[in-house]
């Protein structure tokens, strides 16, 4: 079944990127579209920066007790206004989709960057909410899911779509989910780098298969090869930061811009203690954020 769905997924996304014009979501049944609507309202408490197109909407959510961002993307120039959302958290799903519903979208896709260990992800909660949604993760993860990203895949909610990017180094399994090449696609792009890649800072590499090489290399040869004014939308901020640009990393990250063996030495030195809900959030995670029965 997860292998079947798999398959539409990429079929799917290949669809859309062959043309800008074809409407390539044919997960929604007919019977749900609404009226198209180019228009936006102006939108309530979110966290929010400039739009990046005339179609998307984008809104940056916050969660605070684990700090962590959740993003939400939607094409609001498609009939059903299909959206995703990227790390949403257990603790802040019904702020969300009571956001998605005032908003008039349509939630296709609840998308995880990787198995967190700092916080239950929303998905399965999501998933038991609003029965359509699919969850999606990377398949190096080994969490469960109904769909599995793999390098290169493109996820596509309307005539919009997220490259995916493999990130490990914080876990095996991370990714970064970065908006589409082509002019029809936001402008700047936008990476969303889970914990791979921080607001001058990076996601710790001592448990969950992390490695700091890895990590060093993830970040150099997928993220920092994007076009410099990329925009970085990371998972986490514990500063108050809410957004930077490839440049501005490849500029002052602190521990990115060292070499690898200063960097390594950095990583084994960061001393922090485990994340409070670690023994809790990972088996969580690993089945979609609930907790008593595999999907
Ligand atoms: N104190 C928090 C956990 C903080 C933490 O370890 N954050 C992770 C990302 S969530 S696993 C991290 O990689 N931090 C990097 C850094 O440099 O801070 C808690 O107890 O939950």
């Amino acid at each position: 079944m997860v292998q079947m769905l798999r398959l539409q997924f990429v079929r799917v996304s290949l669809l859309a990127s062959k043309s800008s014009t074809t409407l390539p979501l044919n997960l929604t049944p007919i019977s749900t579209q609404l009226p198209r609507t180019t228009r936006l309202r102006s939108q309530m408490a979110s966290y929010s920066t400039s739009s990046h197109s005339s179609k998307l909407l984008f809104r940056q959510l916050f969660e605070k007790e684990s700090s962590t961002y959740t993003y939400l993307l939607a094409d609001v120039s498609h009939p059903i206004k299909p959206a995703v959302l990227i790390d949403p958290v257990d603790r802040t799903v019904d702020r969300d989709l009571s956001l998605i519903h005032e908003l008039g979208l349509k939630l296709i896709y609840a998308m995880n960057t990787h198995v967190h260990a700092d916080h239950v992800t929303g998905t399965g909660l999501i998933k038991s909410k609003v029965p359509d949604v699919k969850s999606v993760i990377s398949k190096a993860s080994g969490a469960t899911a109904d769909l599995y990203v793999e390098p290169g895949d493109k996820v596509s909610f309307g005539d919009l779509f997220l490259e995916v990017r493999a990130t490990p180094g914080h876990t095996l399994g991370c990714v970064t989910y970065v908006t589409g090449d082509a002019s029809d696609q936001p402008q700047p792009r936008m990476a969303f780098t889970g914990d791979a890649l921080l607001i001058r800072g990076c996601g710790r590499t001592d448990f969950q298969g992390g490695s700091s090489e890895q990590l060093y290399k993830s970040v150099h040869s997928q993220i920092f090869t994007l076009p410099k004014d990329t925009f970085i939308y990371p998972a986490h901020d514990y500063k108050g930061f809410t957004v930077s640009t490839v440049e501005e990393e490849m500029k002052y990250n602190p521990r990115l811009t060292k070499n690898e063996e200063t960097f390594k030495n950095i990583m084994a030195n960061l001393n922090l203690s485990y994340p409070k809900m670690i023994d809790v959030a990972v088996p969580a995670n690993l089945v979609c954020g609930i907790q008593s029965k595999a999907i």
